[in-house]
């Protein structure tokens, strides 16, 4: 067990690169076992949560060379055999293996996935939908099965704009018989991302980033080369970060629509935000008014800067209202702010945030990924030393974070647990 400690008080600055995206990775390494004919992926971060596929697509039969960024996969002699709950308890986003093994081979079984504990994470819009494609699903003893001859295109409503199901009806619905509707889907940029290398393997989707994605199965995919976008929650971390030290940090590649939201609520706060094609700089006085938040979807607030915004509003003038409507238990952060001096009451779902002048430094522990991003925050600027246990959570979808802040000037240690 490794933990951070992090002696506040530096100002950050100077530039930092984003790597790509966790959350179009997965969905992207998912997707290359539709086709047989390999893939070269660029842009891979180096995280626990890609590890983690890597393993469950090497178990499936999959072929990977690391080159660098880069990976390639071979998929030839991937085949569709059941997932043990080990593996698939590892991460939610395992999951988004099932549409694709479900569309190449017209069966799947695998464990029901883990992830971080942030609340309920069904998957009844994923399995309804791949119903509504002509799959026969079965749920026992803990394992999900899903079975079809043939998948037929259909017109599929979801219930709410789940992000995970749009992406696994999307890559069941390629090699599906005609076409298939995706109505009221997510319209995350991770989406785009998967929308692009899907075609880029020859499949026919369109409509990626509006409500309504249409899928044209067709009969084979290709090999396809791909580059995966830059991850918008890593970008929107170290815009906080920045802001919240009081330094000048230019966020380099970014691509800054997708921080829109992010970036209106810094503004707000009263951080200077000045934006270049693929680059962010964020500077600040180090005084903050307090505004208030609602995640929602995709382009809302998104609920994984939640907790980093937070710490942000724990150090500024005024009230903070902040509402999460994604996820019913994602404020684990508070109780660890709480210890660190926060002013934070829970109500429901609504956070009530008052300003205070300072935070101080003791031991906590990131209870999930975001959550340990914003006690890294929160240590920061906190007086003397904060120790973050059980920071393999912050593995998970941030590479290097230490190294990364240190050559901004922050001093933050990764250290082995005795
Ligand atoms: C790997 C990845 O991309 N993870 C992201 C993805 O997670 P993920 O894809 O799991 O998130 P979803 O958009 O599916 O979940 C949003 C809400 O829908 C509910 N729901 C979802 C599916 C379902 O079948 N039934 C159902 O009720 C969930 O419980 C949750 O309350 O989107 C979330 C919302 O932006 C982000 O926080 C995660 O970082
Ligand atoms: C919640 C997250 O990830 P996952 O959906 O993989 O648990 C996240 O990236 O903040």
């Amino acid at each position: 067990m490794q933990k951070f400690i992090v002696i506040g008080g530096k100002r950050l600055n100077g530039r930092i690169r984003v790597s790509g995206a966790k959350n179009a990775t997965l969905p992207v390494l998912a997707a290359s076992l539709l086709t047989d004919k390999g893939c070269l992926i660029h842009e891979v971060p180096k995280l626990k949560d890609i590890d983690v596929m890597k393993e469950v697509l090497k178990y499936l039969g999959s072929v990977i060379e690391c080159r660098g960024s880069s990976l390639k996969l071979d998929n030839s002699r991937v085949c569709s055999k059941e997932i043990s709950e080990d593996l698939m308890r590892r991460m939610r986003a395992s999951n988004l293996v099932m549409g694709p093994l479900l569309a190449r081979f017209g069966h799947v079984r695998a464990a029901y996935p883990g992830g971080c504990a942030i609340g309920s994470r069904p998957m009844d819009l994923h399995l309804k939908g791949f119903a509504a494609l002509g799959a026969e699903i079965t749920e026992k003893h803990g394992f999900v099965e899903a079975r079809a001859n043939c998948l037929k295109g259909a017109e599929i409503h979801l219930d709410f704009p789940s992000v995970g199901a749009t992406e696994n009806l999307m890559m069941a619905a390629v090699l599906a018989r005609g076409q298939t509707v995706i109505k009221n889907a997510a319209k995350e940029p991770e989406i785009v991302d998967l929308q692009n290398f899907l075609n880029s393997l020859g499949a026919k989707v369109r409509g990626a980033g509006t409500d309504v994605i249409k899928i044209e199965g067709v009969g084979e995919l290709e090999l396809a080369e791909h580059t995966v976008i830059p991850d918008r929650i890593e970008a929107a971390t170290h815009l906080i970060a920045g802001a919240i030290t009081a330094g000048e940090v230019v966020v380099e590649n970014v691509i800054p629509e997708h921080l829109d939201s992010v970036i209106a609520k810094l503004r707000e706060a009263g951080a200077d935000i000045q934006l270049g094609q693929n680059w962010i700089k964020v500077a600040s006085d180090g005084k903050f008014k307090a505004v208030d938040v609602k995640t929602l979807p995709y382009p809302g607030f998104p609920t994984d800067v939640q907790a980093q915004l937070m710490v942000l509003m724990t150090v500024a003038q005024g009230t903070s209202i902040i509402s999460e409507s994604i996820f019913e238990n994602r404020f684990k952060h508070v109780d660890e702010l709480r210890r660190m001096g926060a002013d934070i009451k829970i109500e429901g779902r609504t956070a009530i945030v008052k300003g205070t002048s300072k935070l101080s430094g003791t031991f906590v522990e990131a209870t999930d990924l975001r959550a340990g991003a914003a006690l890294v925050l929160a240590g920061l600027i906190a007086e003397d030393a904060t120790v973050i246990e059980n920071i393999w959570h912050i593995d998970r979808g941030y590479e290097d974070l230490e190294k990364k802040y240190s050559a901004l000037g922050a001093r933050i240690m990764r250290v082995n647990s005795v």
